[in-house]
């Protein structure tokens, strides 16, 4: 039986640069990876800098109905070219969107008649923001969700976080889910994984899913839960030609996630920028802009700069307009 990790976290919480140090580990070294991301332009994969035959992404959307599907498919497809011996792998990691529940993924593992025969539950590790999961475990119902459904919990961006702020989400995570470990992003790979395994795995099957209107259910015939904070989440793209001044697009983030960053849920972007031959990744959540990132090469297909947010209540086109107005690019267009 091949275990599957299901590595989950709320948007921006780092479950990607998780993902990455994990890999690099030695137990990992036969891990094949499925990622799910929310937005209408996948990035993860680009960001992950690891393309070959193991990783595999997913349709956007949530992981739940529609892509529990792809989930199930994908994980089928795995084993069908691991048999005829296309690939060979010892683990499977998926990593899902950061709205996603990660409660019926775990259902299909052990429900479907096919998978349950080759697959087995290898834990769900969840990332916490340190700097941000106070404020989304008041207000999401899927970051609580992520945290219930925990083995283990990795604390991130405690070198961003004050005490107080460590504290606080360390309290909070104690009373949402008492029975998962909880460990900081800073520790060695091995430390972080140990002993990690499912603890928590009956709990899982007795808990209802929590709907929110992205997650591809019809609401109206499936009788889920709905809630209101869940509203009107969406994902939208700018793609821009022409090379982007960094010192202005730096000043417009900012600016942007310092105004509206309590709706901006995850703001990341690959950029082609002025005096710049290789594409550098940026990353914004909630009001928290990272700092910008080298990538090693531009990914397959014309060299554009790619913004994707995902975000609540406020109108991608305010968002472009005010990006065209600050940079002074005129060729700035919602992706296809
Ligand atoms: N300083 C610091 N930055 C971190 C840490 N973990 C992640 N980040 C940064 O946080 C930003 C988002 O990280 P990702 O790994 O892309 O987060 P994610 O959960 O995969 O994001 P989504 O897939 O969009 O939900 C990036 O700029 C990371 O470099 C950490 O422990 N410390």
């Amino acid at each position: 039986m091949t275990p599957v990790v299901l590595l989950t976290g709320f948007l921006g919480s780092g479950k990607t640069t998780l993902l990455q140090r994990l890999l690099t580990d030695a137990s990992m070294a036969g891990a094949a990876v499925l990622i799910n991301e929310f937005g209408e332009v996948g990035l993860d994969h680009h960001l992950l800098d690891r393309i070959d035959d193991n990783v595999v992404l997913l349709k956007s959307g949530c992981i739940c109905c529609t892509v529990r599907g792809e989930v199930a498919d994908a994980l089928s497809k795995l084993n069908t070219m691991r048999a005829s011996g296309d690939i060979a792998f010892d683990r499977v990691v998926i990593e899902t969107t950061g709205l996603a529940d990660p409660y019926p993924v775990l259902q299909t593992l052990t429900a479907h008649p096919v998978l349950r025969s080759h697959f087995v539950n290898g834990g769900v590790l969840t990332t916490v923001d340190a700097v941000n999961a106070s404020l989304q475990v008041e207000h999401r119902a899927e970051a609580v969700r992520q945290i219930t459904a925990a083995d283990r919990i990795v604390l991130t961006k405690t070198d961003l976080a004050t005490p107080e702020q460590i504290s606080d989400i360390r309290a909070r995570l104690l009373r949402i889910n008492p029975a998962a470990r909880s460990v900081t992003s800073d520790l060695d790979v091995p430390t972080i994984l140990g002993g990690f395994g499912p603890a928590t795995f009956a709990d899982t099957l007795s808990s209802d899913h929590v709907c929110t209107p992205t997650c591809g259910h019809d609401h109206h015939h499936h009788g889920h839960h709905h809630h209101d904070a869940d509203l009107d989440v969406t994902s939208f793209s700018l793609v821009i030609d022409g090379a982007i001044d960094w010192t202005m697009f730096g000043t417009w983030l900012t600016l942007l996630l310092h105004k509206h960053g309590d709706r901006i849920f995850r703001v990341k972007g690959i950029l082609a920028l002025e005096g710049e031959d290789r594409p550098i990744a940026i990353h914004g959540v909630q009001h928290l802009v990272h700092a910008p990132t080298h990538m090693d090469h531009w990914p397959a297909g014309p060299r554009q700069s790619r913004l994707v947010f995902i975000m609540e209540g406020i109108s991608p086109d305010a968002i472009r307009r005010s990006f065209t107005a600050f940079t002074g690019l005129a060729d700035v267009r919602a992706a296809a």
